[in-house]
């Protein structure tokens, strides 16, 4: 029934207004998956290779689509992303790209989920799955590589980890959105927002932390449950590796000094989440960081592991970080972003399942989240390729798929 009988590729426009790539996966007995991958803007010097879409399209027309169609079953996600693998030939996705493998790995995944007349998240996770959901990470200012002129650090997150349903976590994640707007206003700091729809006002890090505590505050009293308070640094955007030093607007920090700043900005304000403190090849300084501070807080790989359990296992040796971000485009596909799940979780590492700053409507992360039963998700607080996944979470819980 899950046999593939046709994949199709198009470009599409992502939130950004690129292109990127859609695939279509319909089975023999009529089953459809329809998914678009997502892109970077900080992204990993290890992630897996995206190729300019109309290019990826071509190789992946040319060399995967003809041993899926009448081979490959949907249902098989193993066979699917074998079959990825094989056709690229590469280890990093080089020729066809991971935008084309994510995009149909994602399709048959949900190509599958349809034949089976169940929900995706289901179909991933098993009937156990859908009680427990994951906190979102809700990006209410930020600056770094998704906004021009504003703070150095890329990101900062409301985590509503007392919010008694999802739902009302993610309303918490708006409110705070709103706040921020309310606390600018109020500070005469005009801001746009950035790429995740976060707002992006040119202040100082040292004042986004004041704007940030003081809106989750004043949520935190409306709504009477905890939110705690995140960051993504993307450290390595900061790093100069020929200086070896952090470069800020204004100032520099050394390692020591980088991991002593975040460390205090841990205590400082009660940081439940830090994501990517240091730069991605310092797994020394992680581990430090870590020891430090990993009692207190998830200190989260993103660029470090790039959703690859190679790197994953290297830092489980050497106890650097404490949590994996994952975003299934870094990898290549679905197959590949669960066996890093398994691998964190199998030593005690909480796992972050994550939009990209460039993103479409395409709400497979959420599943992706309750099917593993991620702790967090990351996925933005507000606009439309964001609340796609957000309202997703909220159908779910609701039973309502
Ligand atoms: C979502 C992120 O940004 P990008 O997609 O630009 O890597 C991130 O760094 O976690
Ligand atoms: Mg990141």
């Amino acid at each position: 029934m899950t046999l593939i009988t046709d994949v199709r590729l198009r470009e599409i426009l992502d939130s950004r207004g690129n292109p990127t790539v859609e695939a279509d996966v319909v089975t023999e007995s009529g089953g459809f998956g329809r998914a678009a991958a997502p892109s970077g803007a900080s992204t990993g010097e290890y992630e897996a290779i995206e190729r300019p879409s109309g290019e990826a399209i071509a190789a992946a027309r040319e060399r995967a689509v003809p041993r899926l169609v009448g081979d490959a079953y949907a249902g098989n996600q193993r066979e699917v992303d074998a079959i990825l693998r094989a056709a690229d030939g590469t280890d990093n996705f080089a020729e066809i790209g991971a935008n084309s493998a994510v995009a149909i790995s994602m399709a048959a995944a949900k190509a599958g989920a349809d034949v089976l007349g169940a929900p995706l998240f289901q179909h991933l996770g098993g009937t156990f799955r859908g009680n427990s959901f994951p906190t979102p990470l809700g990006n209410v200012v930020g600056g770094g590589e998704h906004a021009t002129d504003a703070t150095d650090i890329q990101e900062f997150l409301a985590a509503p980890v007392g919010a008694p349903s999802v739902q009302d976590a993610v309303f918490a994640n708006a409110a705070v959105h709103a706040a921020v707007a309310d606390v600018l206003d109020e500070r005469d700091e005009p801001a746009g927002k950035g790429d995740e729809g976060a707002w992006a006002p040119s202040v100082t890090d040292a004042e986004a932390f004041e704007i940030v505590d003081d809106a989750v505050g004043r949520v935190e009293d409306e709504v009477g449950f905890e939110i705690g308070f995140g960051l993504d640094v993307a450290a390595s955007e900061l790093y100069d590796a020929d200086a070896d030093e952090y470069v800020y607007s204004d100032r520099t920090r050394s390692t020591d000094e980088q991991i002593a700043y975040v460390a205090d900005l841990v205590s400082e304000y009660d940081l439940v989440y830090v994501e990517d403190p240091l730069d991605e090849d310092d797994y020394d300084a992680y581990a430090e960081l870590t020891d430090r501070t990993g009692d207190e807080t998830l200190i989260c790989g993103d660029d470090l592991f790039v959703t690859n359990v190679d790197r994953l296992r290297t830092g489980i040796d050497g106890g650097a970080a404490n949590a994996i971000l994952i975003k299934p485009n870094q990898i290549g596909t679905l197959s590949d972003a669960f066996d890093a799940i398994e691998l964190a979780t199998e030593h005690g590492y909480e796992a972050v399942v994550s939009h990209r700053s460039g993103e479409t409507e395409d709400a497979t992360i959420a599943h992706l989240a309750v099917a593993t039963d991620a702790a967090f998700i990351k996925t933005g607080a507000v606009g439309g390729e964001r609340t796609a996944k957000l309202n997703e979470l909220i159908r779910i819980e609701d039973d309502a798929l």
